[in-house]
């Protein structure tokens, strides 16, 4: 299966000494192309810190990544920054649109940094499936929360990247918008054959994906292929109850 992401060993230690943190211990994971993976765990458990390592955000401590066949571990920060612009595309929590933009302008933003003439077919499609036809030419405070991550999926997908890397991307949406966003991920992936890795708390959010990774303590302690929001809350109970019980 081609993949998209891989690391090896990965290891990433905050700190020194006695007070070092092993956020990441020993991890060996693929995360294959045109799939929505889903990375699920406690508080603390190496979540964020997985996928700033996968997408280059931070170094590692040990181990390595590469991101499609490119070993990323090892690049300067200059190679990371290009390579992270040409090839990734990012969503988080707080959607980081620029006010003064128009949503339009939002979702090119990065490729007009870049230099980068946007493919205008394939951004078009994008607007298409996102519904965003209509709301081009608004300011993100003329749209709603559940709009303005519509806009922040459309520019994480205008330049077509190999890979998009959500972190809570529904953290801030109501449950009807939350859902609205997770199902145009579902037809990223479906229809647009992008590849998605999702750091999410819920169960319902995870049940969008095709393989959810369970983290703890900073190593993948389990897998599940095909989640739905029950299998994976009862999944995460059995793990409160080996952690606590
Ligand atoms: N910049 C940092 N400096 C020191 N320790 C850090 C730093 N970033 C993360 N850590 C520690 O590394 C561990 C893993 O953190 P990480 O943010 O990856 O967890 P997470 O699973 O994403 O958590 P959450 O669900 O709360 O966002 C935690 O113990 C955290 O305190």
């Amino acid at each position: 299966m081609p993949l998209a992401a891989r690391a090896e060993q990965l290891t990433k230690t905050y700190g020194t000494g006695p007070t070092a943190v092993v956020a990441l211990d020993a991890v060996d994971v693929d995360i294959a192309r045109g799939r929505f993976t889903a990375v699920m765990g406690p508080s603390g458990s190496g979540k964020s810190t997985l996928m700033h390592c996968l997408a280059g955000l931070d170094t590692v401590s040990g181990g390595r990544v590469w991101l499609g066949d490119t070993e990323i571990t090892g690049l300067g920060d200059k190679q990371l920054t290009q390579l992270r612009r040409d090839r990734v595309g990012f969503m988080f929590q707080s959607f980081n649109l620029l006010p003064t933009l128009s949503a339009a302008e939002n979702i090119t933003l990065p490729m007009d940094i870049a230099g980068r003439a946007p493919d205008r077919a394939w951004v078009d499609t994008v607007i298409e499936t996102l519904g965003l036809r209509d709301r081009l030419r608004h300011r993100p405070a003329q749209l709603s929360g559940g709009q303005q991550q519509r806009v922040a999926c459309a520019r994480a997908l205008a330049s077509r990247p190999e890979l998009i890397f959500a972190d809570e991307p529904t953290g801030n949406l109501d449950s009807r918008s939350g859902t609205e966003v997770l199902d145009f991920l579902r037809e990223a992936v479906d229809q647009l054959g992008q590849t998605v890795v999702m750091v999410t708390h819920d169960p319902g959010a995870a049940a969008h994906s095709d393989l959810v990774l369970f983290l703890g303590d900073g190593k993948i302690v389990d897998r599940m292929e095909n989640p739905t929001a029950e299998t994976v809350l009862e999944r995460m109970k059995q793990f409160d109850v080996i952690r606590h019980g």
